[in-house]
């Protein structure tokens, strides 16, 4: 299947981010990732009318620690929604396998059991070079889609 560029967006169908509050949770597991990954976010959350003030960051250990990292941030901060970013690469043994299923899983337990929305952006491949490409390489960065997907789910939240 064809990968789909992850950053190009029509801007003019995204609402204006300024009166929302996004949390933003990063793994440290594979940092050069997550940072190109959480600047991709960033940018297009200032890009769309968000301000620097409304922007939390917090970081955890690893991708599975998103889960907590997520839970943690709803329960204590007022924002309208989280981005929670990962990158898992395919090691020796299935532990690749259990870390994906399992921040997948919790994530999406998340977000039914709480009324704030959780982005899911976490790469989840078989190579280093298949991360580079996805944050912000030769099939743009994942953050910038996520970014847009905060914004819409954040407005959405207000039906
Ligand atoms: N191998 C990767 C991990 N592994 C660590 C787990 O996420 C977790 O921190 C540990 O099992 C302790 O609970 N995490 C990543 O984000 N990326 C990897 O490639
Ligand atoms: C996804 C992982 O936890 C993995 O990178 C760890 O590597 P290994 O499977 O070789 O222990």
């Amino acid at each position: 299947m064809a990968t789909t560029n992850l950053s190009y967006y029509d801007k003019a169908t995204i609402p204006n981010a300024k009166k929302y509050r996004f949390g933003i949770v990063v793994s440290e597991w594979n940092p050069d990732i997550t940072e190109n990954l959480y600047l991709g976010a960033v940018q297009a959350l200032i890009e769309n009318g968000a301000t620097n003030d409304n922007i939390i960051k917090w970081d955890v250990p690893g991708s599975f620690e998103l889960i907590f990292g997520c839970k943690k941030m709803i329960e204590t901060q007022n924002v309208d929604a989280i981005i929670a970013i990962g990158n898992v690469i395919q090691g020796e043994t299935k532990h690749f396998d259990f870390v994906c299923d399992g921040v997948t899983q919790g994530i999406k337990d998340l977000n039914i059991k709480y009324d704030i929305p959780i982005i899911f952006c976490v790469l989840t491949d078989n190579t280093k070079q298949q991360s580079l490409d996805r944050s912000g390489g030769k099939h743009g960065n994942k953050g910038i889609e996520s970014a847009v997907a905060a914004i819409k789910m954040a407005a959405l939240r207000e039906f």
